[in-house]
């Protein structure tokens, strides 16, 4: 069998397990091929219809590679719905991900500068503002960051030219984009408990904003606001990401960025590491290993030996993480489960086996996306060395957990826990299933979430069919996960922090007050359907009977406003404008984005962004159906856990 390659080219994350075919068989395949053209319609790209199988095959095992043939796979997403429809077999994706490589980079490429040219703001040339992205850190280097891939990134993005006083980002809204300043002054700022405007810092040409929500998709964390005349270069995520594949010094630059500060932030406030000096906070920071942990992924687990692992200190930066031991059971793999702590970010063990200092192994798995920093027990020690009082605090809670491993037998986390468990009458075990329920199945990661009242819910479906006359499609089921009389309904809880938002079309975005929505680059590949952990994304086919319309836009204000007559007030979303088919990323090649073809559409709830209500919640005679920020209504995640936890001991 042959090992999995790295991918060598870009924006195919999601399919990076492929192993990608050998010559022999890519020739194979291309023989086996009947013609049928069934994986061409299947194909969610618009370009697919314009693209004959025969010359597709061409280009997969020859230099005859028509213009048009090539474009089709720079925009191949590889989702594989060409795959299950083909009769003979064959692996589609395979063969496009081969002839992907042998077509190399299109940043590599030139690029049509012709539309940055035209909206050149007055006083700015090509070379000055080339000049101007060189000042930033991560694009200082020409051999590592060639001038062609500034310009892909210049032709992706915007320039934005600000008045004194102008927000550029404001505190506590998501967004994506990141600001590139390249002439200017900005004050960044946070809101003290007051209300009153703390300032932070004040940045100039050669730095840049909105990294922070760029990396993490989380609420941006300061507000940004032009102090001069200003010009930024605003860059969308999917562009950055792209930047950060073909140039991977770019890649470890943010990633260095992000880590650093998460670890040094965390440290500071770490009960453990207080009256340690910033010099040696940053020492020790520069000394860690990152990890990062998908949902599900096991970090350590209690049958395998001892690793060298095992000896650091582990550092949850983001995420959940579970701690459970297995009960033993007559025979190998009977043991239940048992879960005995969970712990969150800015939580800290010593490994697997020496959580508990009791010698005993644990399996520690995430719960959901986990980065973990791990400082070496030689650094570690250092450290304890230096400062006898951080020493002390630690053996003193090994000290607390051995004593309360004792005590609870089973039960390991902070003593305030386990005291308070103490004084909790336990809930029904039915309850605390359906708690587990929520925390496991991801409900209190969300922000928003629908929730039917089951004690007056008149199952009259109405939820469902205001959704459908509003949207076109019911982008909801009023049957779900059912919590004691709470019914959370099926349908998008705008995550925390939403996986399916890996879109390198800009086909799924954030709304700044949270809401993810389906924008108008959506060509309904499936790829946020299939990474949707709750299946809350479905894809439906506009081929369906309906008169052809003239444009693509047209069909999908058409699809969106079937129920128009009945709904009104729907406002343009501001985002939904922002890229024009086919996408940002796609080369500005002149092509006429309009005429093509969109053949599927991901739909999801959105929680009737731009309407004044929502239609489910509108509809329901009984004042059943509600809104719920799920973190207030059922606790937060930590909340839940810590309840449960302690409620099953
Ligand atoms: N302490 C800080 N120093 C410099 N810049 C900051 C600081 N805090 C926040 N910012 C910037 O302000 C931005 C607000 O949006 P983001 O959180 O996306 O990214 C943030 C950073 O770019």
């Amino acid at each position: 069998m042959q090992k999995p390659t790295a991918l060598p080219m870009i924006g195919v994350q999601h399919r990076s397990h492929l192993t990608p075919l050998t010559e022999n068989e890519v020739r194979f395949e291309i023989d086996m091929c009947i013609g049928c053209d069934r994986c061409m319609r299947a194909c969610p790209l618009p370009l697919s219809s314009q693209v004959n199988i025969a010359d597709l095959n061409l280009a997969t095992i020859s230099d005859e590679v028509a213009p048009h043939v090539a474009r089709f796979t720079q925009e191949c997403v590889m989702c594989g719905s060409c795959v299950p429809v083909c009769p003979v077999n064959n692996h589609r994706d395979l063969l496009m991900l081969s002839l992907k490589q042998r077509l190399g980079i299109s940043w590599d490429r030139n690029v049509d500068m012709s539309l940055v040219l035209e909206y050149l703001p007055q006083g700015w040339t090509l070379p000055l503002l080339l000049s101007r992205l060189r000042e930033q850190p991560m694009f200082g280097d020409s051999q590592l960051v060639p001038d062609n891939y500034l310009k892909h990134l210049l032709s992706s993005s915007k320039l934005l030219s600000l008045v004194p006083d102008s927000i550029l980002i404001q505190e506590r809204t998501y967004g994506r984009e990141m600001y590139f300043i390249l002439d200017g002054r900005f004050m960044t700022s946070t809101l003290g408990p007051l209300g009153q405007e703390l300032p932070i810092a004040v940045l100039g040409r050669g730095e840049f904003v909105g990294e922070r929500g760029m990396l993490t998709g989380q609420q941006r964390t300061a507000t940004v606001k032009a102090q001069t005349t200003a010009m930024v270069l605003e860059v969308p995520e999917q562009v950055i990401q792209r930047m950060m594949e073909v140039a991977p010094s770019v890649r470890h630059y943010f990633e260095n960025l992000h880590n650093t500060r998460s670890i040094v932030s965390i440290l500071k406030r770490m009960a453990l590491f207080q009256g340690v000096a910033d010099q040696d906070m940053h020492w020790l920071a520069s000394k860690v290993r990152f990890r990062n942990y998908e949902r599900d992924e096991v970090l350590f687990a209690d049958r395998e030996e001892a690793q060298p692992a095992r000896e650091a200190l582990h550092v949850i930066l983001d995420g959940f993480v579970k701690v459970a031991r297995m009960s033993s059971g007559s025979h190998p793999g009977q043991g239940k489960e048992r879960i005995i702590a969970y712990r969150q970010n800015g939580d800290y063990f010593a490994g697997g086996l020496d959580m508990l200092g009791d010698g005993k192994a644990v399996t520690a798995t995430a719960i959901n996306r986990v980065r973990l920093a791990e400082i070496r027990r030689e650094d570690m020690l250092v450290i304890l060395s230096r400062y006898p009082e951080v020493n002390q605090r630690f053996m003193h809670r090994l000290q607390e957990y051995r004593v309360m491993a004792d005590a609870a037998q089973t039960f390991i986390g902070p003593r305030d826990l386990l005291l308070r468990g103490q004084t909790q009458a336990l809930a029904e075990a039915e309850a605390r299933a359906g708690l587990r329920a929520l925390v496991g199945g991801g409900v209190v990661e969300g922000t928003e979430v629908l929730v039917i009242d089951l004690d007056k819910c008149v199952h009259c479906d109405k939820c469902e069919e205001a959704c459908e006359r509003r949207h076109g499609h019911s982008r909801m089921n009023r049957r779900g996960m059912v919590v004691g009389n709470i019914s959370v309904a099926t349908a998008c809880r705008h995550c925390q922090d939403p996986v399916c938002l890996l879109c390198s079309r800009a086909g799924i975005a954030r709304l700044p007050s949270g809401e993810v929505y389906i924008t108008e680059s959506c060509i309904g590949c499936g790829i946020c359907a299939e990474r949707c952990p709750y299946d809350n994304i479905s894809i439906i086919s506009l081929n369906e009977q309906e008169a052809a319309p003239s444009s693509t836009w047209e069909r999908f204000t058409r699809f969106f406003s079937k129920g128009v007559g009945r709904e009104y007030g729907k406002r343009q979303l501001p985002m939904a404008q922002q890229f024009a088919m086919p996408g940002p990323l796609t080369p500005a090649d002149g092509s006429d984005a309009i005429a093509e073809v969109r053949k599927k559409l991901a739909i999801k709830c959105d929680l009737c962004a731009g309407y004044s209500n929502q239609a489910c919640v509108q509809a329901c005679p009984t004042g059943a159906a509600f809104r719920v920020q799920p973190g207030q209504f059922f606790g937060s995640t930590e909340d839940i856990l810590n309840l449960t936890t302690s409620q099953e001991r």
